[in-house]
C-alpha cells in the first residue's frame, strides 16, 4: 500500500462462458496524496469499473483495493459504508443532489447523516471559493448545471475526505462552465492539499491533472507527469501499441 488509495492487481470479471468481459485485468495503481491525477482510456476499457472499486461501490473479483491503510475487502458492509461517508467524497456527471434541500443542505447532506455538523468555519470556505454563497439558500432547480456540480464539488470537499472520487465530472458541462470546475477542483488540490482521482473523456479535463493514468482493455497502459491537452491526445491516439 503507498499513497491515499490504490490498487493492486485488481481484476474484474463480468458474466460468464462467452459473456466474460475482464473490465480489469491485472490493474496496479497507486494515487499519491494531494495530487490530481485523471484516468484515461477508450470507451469500455475500464475506467468506471476500476473508480468503482476503488471507491468501494463495487467489488473485484481478485486482487484489492484499499483507501488509505484500509483493504477494502477486508470491511464488512457497515464498516464500508462508513468509511465511504468519512473518507471518500464523490462527483458524478449527473449531479445527484437531492432536489427539495437548499445548496447549503445538500452540501452539509451526509455529515449530518453521521450526525457530524462539519467544521463550520471551512464549510463557509468551500462555498465561497466555489462561488456560491450568494446562492447557498437555492433549490437545484433554481441553479444551472454549473452552479449544480459546485455544490456537488462543495459536498464532496465539506467533509475534508481522504480521497475524491470524479466520474466525468464536467461530462454535462459546456467547457467554459465545464473549466471553471476543472480549476476548482485544481485549487483544492493545490491549496487545500486534497487528493482527486478524476475518470475523463477529454483531454482538456485531463491536461488539469498532476498526473494522468492510462487504461486499455482493463491494463494500465502508461502514464503522463503534469500533462498538456496535446500530450494526451497524441497519447490516445497510440494506446494500445
Ligand atoms: N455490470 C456489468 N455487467 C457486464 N459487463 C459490464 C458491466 N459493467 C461494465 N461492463 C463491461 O466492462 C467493460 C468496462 O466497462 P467500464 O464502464 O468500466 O468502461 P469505461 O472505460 O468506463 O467506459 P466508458 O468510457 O464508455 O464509460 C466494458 O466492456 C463493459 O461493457
Amino acid at each position: 500500500m503507498s499513497g491515499a488509495a490504490g490498487a493492486v492487481d485488481a481484476t474484474k470479471v463480468y458474466g460468464v462462458g462467452d459473456a466474460e468481459v475482464r473490465a480489469l485485468d491485472g490493474v496496479t495503481v497507486a494515487f499519491e496524496t494531494g495530487k490530481f491525477t485523471a484516468i484515461m482510456g477508450p470507451s469500455g476499457s475500464g475506467k468506471s469499473t476500476l473508480l468503482h472499486c476503488l471507491a468501494g461501490l463495487d467489488t473485484l473479483t481478485s486482487g484489492a483495493t484499499y483507501i488509505g491503510d484500509t483493504y477494502l475487502a477486508s470491511l464488512d458492509d457497515k464498516a464500508l459504508t462508513e468509511l465511504r461517508r468519512t473518507k471518500v467524497g464523490f462527483v458524478f456527471q449527473a449531479f445527484n443532489l437531492i432536489p427539495t434541500l437548499t445548496a447549503e443542505e445538500n452540501i452539509k447532506l451526509p455529515m449530518m447523516l453521521g450526525g457530524d455538523a462539519g467544521d463550520p468555519a471551512w464549510i463557509e470556505q468551500v462555498i465561497s471559493t466555489v462561488g456560491l454563497t450568494s446562492r447557498v439558500k437555492h433549490r437545484p432547480s433554481e441553479l444551472s448545471g454549473g452552479q449544480q456540480q459546485r455544490v456537488a464539488v462543495a459536498r464532496a470537499l465539506a467533509s475534508k475526505p481522504q480521497i475524491i472520487f470524479a466520474d466525468e465530472p464536467t461530462g454535462n458541462l459546456d467547457s467554459t462552465t465545464g473549466a471553471e470546475i476543472l480549476d476548482f477542483m485544481r485549487r483544492a488540490v493545490r491549496e487545500f492539499g486534497q487528493t482527486i482521482v478524476m475518470v475523463t473523456h477529454d483531454p482538456v479535463a485531463a491536461s488539469y491533472a498532476d498526473r494522468v493514468i492510462f487504461v486499455a482493455d482493463g491494463k494500465i497502459d502508461g502514464e503522463l507527469a503534469d500533462p498538456t491537452a496535446e500530450q494526451v491526445l497524441d497519447r490516445m491516439k497510440h494506446l494500445g501499441d
